[in-house]
Protein backbone atom coordinates (compact mmCIF):
# COMPACT_ATOMS: atom_id res chain seq x y z
CA UNK A 1 0.00 0.00 0.00
CA UNK A 2 1.48 3.39 -1.03
CA UNK A 3 2.07 5.67 1.82
CA UNK A 4 0.26 8.83 2.66
CA UNK A 5 2.76 11.05 3.25
CA UNK A 6 6.19 9.82 1.82
CA UNK A 7 9.50 12.66 2.43
CA UNK A 8 12.89 12.58 0.51
CA UNK A 9 15.97 13.97 1.54
CA UNK A 10 13.98 17.27 2.25
CA UNK A 11 15.97 20.14 3.16
CA UNK A 12 14.95 23.75 3.97
CA UNK A 13 17.35 26.90 4.03
CA UNK A 14 15.22 29.78 5.67
CA UNK A 15 16.82 33.12 5.23
CA UNK A 16 15.83 35.88 7.41
CA UNK A 17 17.05 39.29 7.13
CA UNK A 18 19.75 38.44 4.64
CA UNK A 19 20.78 35.23 7.12
CA UNK A 20 20.84 31.77 5.67
CA UNK A 21 19.93 28.66 8.31
CA UNK A 22 19.55 25.14 7.55
CA UNK A 23 16.12 24.77 9.30
CA UNK A 24 15.60 20.82 7.86
CA UNK A 25 18.66 18.99 7.06
CA UNK A 26 17.94 15.96 4.57
CA UNK A 27 14.92 14.65 6.57
CA UNK A 28 13.29 10.86 5.22
CA UNK A 29 10.57 9.41 6.03
CA UNK A 30 7.44 7.74 5.60
CA UNK A 31 3.72 7.58 7.17
CA UNK A 32 1.91 4.29 5.96
CA UNK A 33 -2.00 4.89 5.79
CA UNK A 34 -3.75 4.70 9.04
CA UNK A 35 -0.41 4.44 10.67
CA UNK A 36 0.65 6.91 13.27
CA UNK A 37 4.13 8.42 13.35
CA UNK A 38 5.55 11.16 16.46
CA UNK A 39 7.94 13.40 15.83
CA UNK A 40 9.92 14.38 18.92
CA UNK A 41 12.74 17.32 20.13
CA UNK A 42 12.92 19.92 22.05
CA UNK A 43 12.56 23.41 21.48
CA UNK A 44 14.26 24.43 18.41
CA UNK A 45 14.86 21.16 16.61
CA UNK A 46 13.26 21.74 13.43
CA UNK A 47 10.00 20.26 14.11
CA UNK A 48 7.72 23.20 13.06
CA UNK A 49 9.79 23.72 9.92
CA UNK A 50 9.51 20.06 9.07
CA UNK A 51 5.88 20.37 9.05
CA UNK A 52 5.87 23.55 7.59
CA UNK A 53 8.01 22.32 4.65
CA UNK A 54 6.21 19.58 3.79
CA UNK A 55 2.71 21.61 3.89
CA UNK A 56 4.46 24.84 1.98
CA UNK A 57 3.15 27.29 4.83
CA UNK A 58 6.08 29.63 4.63
CA UNK A 59 6.17 31.86 7.79
CA UNK A 60 6.06 35.68 6.99
CA UNK A 61 8.79 37.67 6.70
CA UNK A 62 11.36 34.73 5.97
CA UNK A 63 11.94 32.87 2.48
CA UNK A 64 12.44 29.62 2.54
CA UNK A 65 14.27 27.53 -0.27
CA UNK A 66 12.84 23.88 -0.19
CA UNK A 67 14.17 21.02 -1.61
CA UNK A 68 13.55 17.13 -1.85
CA UNK A 69 10.05 15.64 -2.81
CA UNK A 70 7.27 15.55 -0.41
CA UNK A 71 4.14 12.95 -1.75
CA UNK A 72 1.20 13.26 0.01
CA UNK A 73 -1.86 11.26 -0.46
CA UNK A 74 -0.87 10.96 -3.94
CA UNK A 75 -0.03 14.84 -4.20
CA UNK A 76 3.61 15.77 -5.57
CA UNK A 77 3.33 18.79 -2.78
CA UNK A 78 6.77 20.74 -3.72
CA UNK A 79 5.30 21.61 -7.41
CA UNK A 80 2.13 22.72 -6.27
CA UNK A 81 0.99 26.69 -6.48
CA UNK A 82 -1.60 28.73 -5.48
CA UNK A 83 -5.20 27.28 -5.74
CA UNK A 84 -3.57 23.92 -6.66
CA UNK A 85 -1.79 23.62 -3.45
CA UNK A 86 -4.75 24.96 -1.28
CA UNK A 87 -6.62 22.50 -2.48
CA UNK A 88 -4.81 19.87 -2.12
CA UNK A 89 -4.36 20.47 1.56
CA UNK A 90 -7.80 21.60 1.93
CA UNK A 91 -8.93 18.02 0.80
CA UNK A 92 -5.84 15.68 2.26
CA UNK A 93 -4.67 17.41 5.23
CA UNK A 94 -6.55 18.49 9.11
CA UNK A 95 -4.65 20.41 11.80
CA UNK A 96 -5.04 20.62 15.47
CA UNK A 97 -2.77 23.25 16.57
CA UNK A 98 -1.77 23.97 20.43
CA UNK A 99 -3.74 27.17 20.63
CA UNK A 100 -7.32 26.61 18.42
CA UNK A 101 -8.15 30.48 18.83
CA UNK A 102 -4.97 30.61 16.24
CA UNK A 103 -7.21 28.20 13.51
CA UNK A 104 -10.75 29.44 14.42
CA UNK A 105 -11.73 33.12 12.84
CA UNK A 106 -12.73 35.14 15.85
CA UNK A 107 -15.36 36.68 14.04
CA UNK A 108 -17.60 34.21 12.71
CA UNK A 109 -19.68 31.64 14.91
CA UNK A 110 -18.16 28.18 14.80
CA UNK A 111 -20.92 26.49 13.19
CA UNK A 112 -20.25 28.53 9.90
CA UNK A 113 -16.27 27.86 9.93
CA UNK A 114 -17.27 24.24 10.14
CA UNK A 115 -19.68 24.68 6.73
CA UNK A 116 -16.95 27.17 5.37
CA UNK A 117 -14.40 24.27 5.51
CA UNK A 118 -16.82 21.58 3.97
CA UNK A 119 -17.47 24.57 1.50
CA UNK A 120 -13.91 25.37 0.22
CA UNK A 121 -12.89 21.51 0.66
CA UNK A 122 -15.57 21.07 -2.76
CA UNK A 123 -17.87 19.34 -0.17
CA UNK A 124 -21.44 18.30 -2.01
CA UNK A 125 -24.82 18.36 -0.29
CA UNK A 126 -25.96 22.08 -0.95
CA UNK A 127 -25.76 24.79 2.15
CA UNK A 128 -28.34 22.66 4.26
CA UNK A 129 -26.93 19.50 3.56
CA UNK A 130 -23.17 21.13 4.43
CA UNK A 131 -25.13 22.90 7.64
CA UNK A 132 -26.55 19.40 8.69
CA UNK A 133 -23.47 18.05 8.50
CA UNK A 134 -21.69 20.65 10.79
CA UNK A 135 -24.21 20.04 12.88
CA UNK A 136 -23.31 16.24 12.81
CA UNK A 137 -19.85 16.49 13.40
CA UNK A 138 -20.37 18.98 16.30
CA UNK A 139 -22.47 15.74 18.23
CA UNK A 140 -19.33 13.65 17.46
CA UNK A 141 -16.84 15.12 19.34
CA UNK A 142 -19.30 16.02 22.23
CA UNK A 143 -21.21 19.19 21.88
CA UNK A 144 -24.50 18.13 23.10
CA UNK A 145 -26.75 20.91 21.57
CA UNK A 146 -24.84 21.52 18.57
CA UNK A 147 -27.99 23.42 17.42
CA UNK A 148 -27.45 25.86 20.03
CA UNK A 149 -23.43 25.76 20.62
CA UNK A 150 -23.26 26.20 16.72
CA UNK A 151 -24.15 29.41 16.63
CA UNK A 152 -21.27 30.69 19.75
CA UNK A 153 -18.59 32.54 18.44
CA UNK A 154 -14.98 31.13 19.37
CA UNK A 155 -14.38 33.49 22.77
CA UNK A 156 -17.97 32.16 23.79
CA UNK A 157 -16.49 28.54 24.46
CA UNK A 158 -14.35 26.87 26.98
CA UNK A 159 -10.84 26.31 25.97
CA UNK A 160 -11.74 22.18 26.08
CA UNK A 161 -14.51 23.13 23.98
CA UNK A 162 -12.50 25.35 21.32
CA UNK A 163 -9.60 22.13 21.30
CA UNK A 164 -12.96 19.86 20.18
CA UNK A 165 -14.23 22.34 17.28
CA UNK A 166 -10.45 22.54 16.18
CA UNK A 167 -10.43 18.63 16.03
CA UNK A 168 -14.34 18.42 14.42
CA UNK A 169 -12.60 21.27 11.71
CA UNK A 170 -9.56 19.23 11.26
CA UNK A 171 -11.31 15.91 10.60
CA UNK A 172 -14.87 17.07 9.16
CA UNK A 173 -13.79 16.48 5.62
CA UNK A 174 -12.09 13.08 6.35
CA UNK A 175 -8.73 14.34 5.49
CA UNK A 176 -6.07 11.09 5.17
CA UNK A 177 -3.60 13.10 6.95
CA UNK A 178 -4.32 13.99 10.65
CA UNK A 179 -1.48 16.83 11.52
CA UNK A 180 -1.51 17.18 15.55
CA UNK A 181 1.27 20.33 16.64
CA UNK A 182 1.67 20.10 19.79
CA UNK A 183 -2.04 19.97 20.19
CA UNK A 184 -2.16 19.46 24.03
CA UNK A 185 1.29 21.35 24.98
CA UNK A 186 -1.20 24.12 26.27
CA UNK A 187 -3.82 22.14 28.47
CA UNK A 188 -3.94 20.09 31.51
CA UNK A 189 -2.84 16.30 31.95
CA UNK A 190 -6.91 15.27 32.27
CA UNK A 191 -7.70 18.08 29.50
CA UNK A 192 -4.64 16.09 27.67
CA UNK A 193 -6.26 12.85 27.88
CA UNK A 194 -9.59 13.76 26.43
CA UNK A 195 -8.04 15.72 23.41
CA UNK A 196 -5.41 12.74 22.38
CA UNK A 197 -8.62 10.30 22.76
CA UNK A 198 -10.81 12.49 20.88
CA UNK A 199 -8.57 12.62 18.09
CA UNK A 200 -7.66 8.66 17.98
CA UNK A 201 -11.51 8.55 18.32
CA UNK A 202 -11.93 10.47 15.01
CA UNK A 203 -9.17 8.64 13.05
CA UNK A 204 -10.48 5.58 14.05
CA UNK A 205 -13.69 6.72 12.27
CA UNK A 206 -12.09 8.55 9.12
CA UNK A 207 -9.23 5.97 8.79
CA UNK A 208 -6.66 8.93 9.11
CA UNK A 209 -3.42 8.71 9.34
CA UNK A 210 -1.66 10.87 12.02
CA UNK A 211 1.40 13.04 12.13
CA UNK A 212 2.10 13.65 15.95
CA UNK A 213 4.62 16.90 16.59
CA UNK A 214 5.57 16.81 20.37
CA UNK A 215 7.91 17.38 22.68
CA UNK A 216 6.71 14.85 24.98
CA UNK A 217 8.32 12.07 24.15
CA UNK A 218 5.91 9.96 27.15
CA UNK A 219 2.78 11.27 24.56
CA UNK A 220 4.47 10.03 21.29
CA UNK A 221 5.21 6.55 22.92
CA UNK A 222 1.74 6.10 24.02
CA UNK A 223 -0.02 7.44 21.06
CA UNK A 224 2.40 6.32 17.65
CA UNK A 225 3.36 3.81 16.45
CA UNK A 226 6.56 4.96 15.11
CA UNK A 227 9.04 7.70 16.41
CA UNK A 228 11.44 10.26 14.85
CA UNK A 229 13.80 11.82 16.84
CA UNK A 230 14.99 15.41 15.47
CA UNK A 231 17.99 17.51 16.59
CA UNK A 232 19.08 21.04 14.99
CA UNK A 233 17.27 20.05 11.99
CA UNK A 234 18.10 16.15 11.31
CA UNK A 235 16.35 13.18 11.91
CA UNK A 236 18.78 11.52 14.86
CA UNK A 237 16.74 8.25 15.40
CA UNK A 238 13.72 6.66 13.87
CA UNK A 239 12.01 3.61 14.52
CA UNK A 240 9.16 1.66 16.17
CA UNK A 241 7.85 2.79 19.21
CA UNK A 242 8.51 -0.26 21.65
CA UNK A 243 12.23 -0.45 20.21
CA UNK A 244 13.01 3.05 20.61
CA UNK A 245 12.12 3.20 24.16
CA UNK A 246 13.57 -0.54 25.13
CA UNK A 247 16.82 0.23 22.77
CA UNK A 248 17.33 4.02 22.24
CA UNK A 249 20.92 3.49 19.73
CA UNK A 250 21.23 7.51 19.82
CA UNK A 251 22.54 9.15 22.69
CA UNK A 252 20.31 12.10 22.46
CA UNK A 253 17.38 9.50 22.25
CA UNK A 254 18.67 7.95 25.86
CA UNK A 255 19.03 11.58 27.10
CA UNK A 256 15.47 12.61 26.42
CA UNK A 257 14.32 8.90 27.18
CA UNK A 258 16.19 10.22 30.73
CA UNK A 259 14.82 13.38 31.14
CA UNK A 260 10.83 12.20 31.22
CA UNK A 261 10.07 12.80 34.98
CA UNK A 262 9.13 9.97 37.01
CA UNK A 263 7.93 9.29 40.35
CA UNK A 264 10.40 6.32 41.17
CA UNK A 265 13.24 7.40 39.76
CA UNK A 266 16.21 10.37 40.32
CA UNK A 267 15.43 13.63 39.78
CA UNK A 268 16.15 14.49 35.77
CA UNK A 269 18.85 16.79 34.10
CA UNK A 270 18.75 19.40 31.81
CA UNK A 271 19.34 18.31 28.36
CA UNK A 272 22.99 19.67 26.89
CA UNK A 273 22.19 22.29 23.48
CA UNK A 274 23.26 21.99 20.68
CA UNK A 275 25.74 24.81 21.13
CA UNK A 276 27.23 22.56 24.27
CA UNK A 277 28.15 19.97 21.64
CA UNK A 278 27.99 17.30 24.11
CA UNK A 279 25.77 15.00 21.94
CA UNK A 280 26.49 14.66 18.11
N1 LIG B 1 10.40 32.51 11.38
C1 LIG B 1 11.63 31.96 11.38
N2 LIG B 1 12.62 32.48 10.61
C2 LIG B 1 13.86 31.93 10.57
N3 LIG B 1 14.23 30.89 11.33
C3 LIG B 1 13.29 30.37 12.12
C4 LIG B 1 11.94 30.86 12.19
N4 LIG B 1 11.24 30.10 13.08
C5 LIG B 1 12.12 29.18 13.55
N5 LIG B 1 13.32 29.34 12.97
C6 LIG B 1 14.54 28.55 13.22
O1 LIG B 1 14.33 27.24 12.72
C7 LIG B 1 14.92 26.30 13.59
C8 LIG B 1 13.88 25.27 13.94
O2 LIG B 1 12.81 25.90 14.65
P1 LIG B 1 11.40 25.21 14.85
O3 LIG B 1 10.43 26.29 15.25
O4 LIG B 1 11.06 24.40 13.67
O5 LIG B 1 11.72 24.26 16.09
P2 LIG B 1 10.69 23.36 16.91
O6 LIG B 1 11.36 22.04 17.06
O7 LIG B 1 9.35 23.37 16.27
O8 LIG B 1 10.66 24.11 18.30
P3 LIG B 1 9.39 24.35 19.30
O9 LIG B 1 9.15 23.03 19.95
O10 LIG B 1 9.91 25.38 20.24
O11 LIG B 1 8.24 24.83 18.46
C9 LIG B 1 15.47 27.07 14.78
O12 LIG B 1 16.86 27.26 14.57
C10 LIG B 1 14.76 28.39 14.71
O13 LIG B 1 15.59 29.43 15.20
Amino acid sequence: MNPVLHVENLTTIATRRGVDNTVVDGVNLSLPAGGSLAIVGESGAGKSMLIRSILGIHPPGVSMRVSGRVMLDGHDMLSLRGRAHRRALARSVGMVHQDPLRSLNPTFRVGTQLTEALSFAGSGGGRRGRTARAIDAMREVGFRSPDVESRRYPHELSGGQRQRIGISAATLTEPALLIGDEPTTALDVIVQKRVLDLMDEMRERTGASLLLVTHDLGVAAERCDEIVVMRAGKIVEAGRTTTMLSAPTHPYTRSLLESIPRLDGPRPHRLPTPAEGALS
